[in-house]
């Protein structure tokens, strides 16, 4: 491949991009990209919200106190929002996303490159996201925007960096400028917000979808007391699972180190402005789970991707111990404590997994230390 930086550095970003999807991170990327001067077309499920966003600038419920800039059109309407678009990005819950490409594919402008920003695998068919999207939006180039960004963050224009990824075609390999990942990076390039390109969609992916999941676990622990020892182990190991399953699927472990995987992970296990983090936290608290966030519906993606992942890892026989842990304590009625007891008291095992190594724990029956505090 050509090297983009040191080859032709003309690359064109799109005039006007869709938006599709008007919570906190749509409205947040549609910010990036008012912010760098990009015509924008915000689609938002409900007209009320769709007329707020028009009539203010803002969107109150998500994104409150924060201005969406000139160039910014919100609709309720996928045709209007599509009408002329040169890109989009799709922006809603993972487990929307088939019905959501459903729903503009009538109106979707033929081959236009469609960026994925939930991050998630598909429950049941255990597809990644842009397997679902080819599926239902057949001839558009697929891809992903995916890294350490909490929405309110990115839209206030901290400075953020995020991956772009796109396949690369025989064509892109020729022409990398001209290249749907180039092109949509010079679009939300700007204002702060650094892009970087890949084309290893597999290895983006995965890295999304797994941290959440690990964030989950995370939160657990330090909901139940744990500190930092704990999380810096549940983070490293979760690298592990992350590299594990994205090799198996045929993306690259160093994908994993960077931005869309080590990175989101580090973000989302630090802090319970991350969805996932807060809910781990509030079940290691013993708070039950209808009366978790307050009883409000809350959009945690690695809930659901807990099942998915881990139906998709014993299919193809991928062992991800810290995912499986966090699976059965939400979905299987396992018992936190002793399931975090079990986690820690398997096998000895090597780092990294191409040593094989199984040793008998030493102490496999000594529970954790639960109640001991800090
Ligand atoms: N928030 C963040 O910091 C980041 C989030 N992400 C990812 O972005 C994705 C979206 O999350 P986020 O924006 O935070 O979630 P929010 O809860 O803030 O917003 C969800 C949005 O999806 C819409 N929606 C919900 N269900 C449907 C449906 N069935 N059909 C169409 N639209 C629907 C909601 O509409 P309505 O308002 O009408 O309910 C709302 O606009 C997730 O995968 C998340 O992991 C990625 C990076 C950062
Ligand atoms: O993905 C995110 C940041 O990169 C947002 O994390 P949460 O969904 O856990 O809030």
């Amino acid at each position: 491949m050509k090297d983009i930086a040191s080859g032709d550095r003309q690359s064109s970003p799109f005039g006007t991009v869709a938006v599709l999807g008007a919570g906190s991170w749509g409205t947040a990327l549609a910010r990036v990209l008012s912010r760098n001067g990009r015509a924008v077309r915000l689609w938002a499920r409900r007209p009320a919200l769709a007329q707020e966003i028009a009539a203010t600038g803002r969107n109150s419920q998500y994104l409150p106190g924060i201005e969406l800039g000139e160039t910014l059109h919100a609709t309720a309407s996928l045709a209007e929002a599509l009408d002329g678009a040169e890109a989009v990005l799709m922006v809603t819950p993972s487990a929307t996303l088939r019905e959501m490409c459903r729903a503009a594919a009538p109106h979707m402008p033929p081959g236009i490159p469609i960026a994925l920003c939930a991050k998630g695998i598909e429950l049941g068919s255990g597809l990644l996201l842009s397997e679902v999207a080819a599926q239902e939006l057949p001839g558009h180039p697929i891809g992903a925007i995916s890294g350490p960004t909490f929405a309110r963050e990115t839209a206030l224009g901290h400075p953020t960096a995020a991956t772009v990824a796109f396949p690369f075609t025989y064509a892109d390999r020729l022409a990398p400028q001209s290249s749907a990942a180039a092109r949509m990076a010079m679009s939300v390039g700007g204002h702060g917000f650094r892009p970087y390109v890949s084309d290893d969609l597999v290895g983006v992916e995965v890295g999304g979808a797994v941290k959440n999941v690990i964030a989950i676990a995370c939160g657990m622990m330090s909901g139940a007391g744990f500190a930092e020892n704990t999380r810096a182990a549940l983070i490293a190991r979760g690298v592990d699972e992350m590299k594990a399953l994205a090799e198996a699927l045929g993306g690259q472990r160093e994908t994993v180190t960077g931005l869309s995987g080590a990175g989101d992970l580090t973000l989302t296990c630090s802090s319970t402005t991350s969805r996932n983090m807060a809910l781990g936290t509030q079940l290691g608290e013993g708070i039950a789970r209808a009366d978790c966030f307050g009883g409000r519906p809350v959009v945690v993606e690695g809930e659901v991707n807990a099942r998915s992942v881990i139906d998709l890892a014993r299919q193809i026989e991928v062992p991800m111990p810290i995912c499986e842990t966090v699976n059965a304590v939400l979905h299987e009625g396992a018992d936190l404590e002793r399931s975090f007891s079990a986690l820690w008291t398997r096998p000895i095992e090597a780092e990294p997994r191409a040593l094989t190594l199984s040793l008998d724990h030493p102490a496999p029956t000594v529970p954790l230390p639960f109640g001991v505090s800090s």
